[in-house]
């Protein structure tokens, strides 16, 4: 098990190169399960959530083949294994099994998905979206069991705007006999991808990117190749490092407009922006001035940049008050900074930061993947040296993030716990 230290204090400088999105890739690898040839993506993060996904696919059947940034899925000869233990716990985009298989094989056995600890994460609109149609859903012992003896498409509204419930009916309703329409979906750029690759396949798909969207069922699906976005939280969270601690920072491969709250933001602080297609050119200003922040869903602020903005704000003049409206219970980081010397109360369900003030390195743990960000960010700005433990989640999202910031200037590097600290980790 290894931890991360970081000596705070370096200004960063340079280039950085996005990574593709790790939310469309998780729904990208479940979704070649629908064809009946090889599927390759190209552009994938290196992040472990993608390893699971990878042998999920190999634990069906499935044919993986890695090269780099790309995968080669040959489905054909994949099967309705139940998958109601193990790996499928590891991650939260495991329940995008659920829908894929249920489209192809129209039964499927899946345990419930793991993820970051964020509240209680209920996945009541997927079952909702499947029973509308025709699946018969139920939880047995912690799986999800499905099975239909067809699927009809069907009028379907979600009660609460949900990234994976809009993706999971999706990739079921492609192969549905008829008419889907989702009322209430979400929008995020993810879905688009995601509707992207299943129309290159031979679906028929309008409206995705909008809250309605409408899937015209087909027979069969057929491989494709396809080329995954950029990831516009890894974007967000370095243009976040970037104005934390940057000089100037060039930020390769990303869609500006994916970032706009974000942006809008950050040069509401002081900081200057410049943006082309597919960069952002970020310095800080001589000072920052503190804004308040409400998550939204998209394209509102996006609840994973929440946790890295409120490190962000201990650095900036005036008090800051966060909010998030998508998950009310996303504060875990805030008693991890607070042993960074961070002045943060948390209080009605927002956090209020009164900055600025200097952070001090610490022992701090990661408890989920963004208050891993979040604490990376802290450390980059603290006095002295930093160790994060908890590395497992950041590694679910951050590709190679220890290697980018050092070519950024940072001083950061990986270490083995010893036996005594993985022990007070395990305890922790
Ligand atoms: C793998 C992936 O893409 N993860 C992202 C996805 O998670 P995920 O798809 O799990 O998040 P959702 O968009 O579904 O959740 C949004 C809100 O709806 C609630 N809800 C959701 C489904 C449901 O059936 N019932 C229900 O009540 C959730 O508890 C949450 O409060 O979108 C989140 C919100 O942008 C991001 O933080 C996650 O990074
Ligand atoms: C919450 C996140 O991921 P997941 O939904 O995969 O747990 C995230 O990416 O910030």
């Amino acid at each position: 098990m290894q931890k991360l230290l970081i000596e705070g204090g370096k200004r960063l400088n340079g280039q950085v190169r996005i990574s593709g999105a790790k939310n469309s890739a998780v729904a990208l690898l479940p979704a070649a399960i629908l064809a009946e040839s090889d599927v390759t993506i190209e552009g994938l993060p290196k992040i472990s959530d993608l390893e699971i996904l990878g042998d999920l696919l190999e634990e069906i059947g499935g044919k993986v083949e890695k090269d780099g940034q790309t995968i080669h899925i040959d489905p054909s000869n994949m099967i309705s294994m139940p998958l109601p233990n193990g790996k499928v716990k590891k991650l939260r985009a495991s329940y995008y099994f659920m829908g894929a298989m249920l489209g192809r094989f129209k039964k499927a056995v899946i345990g419930l998905p793991g993820g970051c600890h964020l509240g209680p994460r209920p996945i009541d609109q997927h079952i909702k979206g499947f029973e509308a149609l025709g699946a018969q859903v139920t939880n047995e012992q912690g799986a999800i069991y499905l099975r239909a003896d067809e699927l009809r498409g069907a009028r379907i509204y979600l009660d609460v705007v949900s990234v994976g419930a809009t993706i999971n009916i999706m990739l079921a309703a492609v192969k549905a006999k008829g008419k889907t329409i989702i009322e209430n979906a979400a929008k995020e750029p993810e879905i688009i991808d995601v509707a992207t690759l299943l129309t290159s396949m031979g679906a028929k798909i309008k409206g995705a990117g909008t809250d309605v969207i409408r899937i015209e069922g087909v027979e069969t699906l057929s491989g494709c190749m396809h080329t995954i976005i950029p990831d516009r939280i890894e974007a967000g969270t370095y243009a976040i490092m970037a104005a934390a601690q940057g000089e100037e920072m060039l930020i390769d491969n990303v869609i500006p407009q994916h970032l706009e709250s974000l942006l809008a933001k950050l040069r509401e602080m002081g900081v200057s922006i410049e943006a082309n297609e597919e960069q952002l050119l970020i310095k800080p200003g001589n000072k920052l001035k503190s804004v308040d922040i409400k998550t939204l869903v998209y394209p509102g602020f996006p609840t994973d940049l929440q946790q890295p903005f409120t490190s962000l704000l201990t650095k900036a003049e005036g008090t800051g008050v966060v909010t998030d409206t998508i998950y009310s219970a996303r504060f875990k980081h805030i008693d991890e900074l607070r042993r960074m010397n961070a002045n943060i109360k948390v209080e009605g369900g927002a956090a209020i930061v009164a900055g600025p003030y200097q952070l001090e390195g610490a022992k701090v743990k990661a408890s989920d993947l963004r208050a891993g960000a979040a604490l990376i960010i802290a450390a980059l700005m603290a006095d002295g040296v930093t160790e994060i433990t908890g590395l497992e989640h950041i590694d679910r999202g951050y590709e190679e993030i220890a290697q980018k910031l050092t070519s950024l200037g940072a001083t950061v590097w990986r270490e083995e716990m010893s036996e005594e600290e993985v022990e007070q980790f395990q305890n922790s």
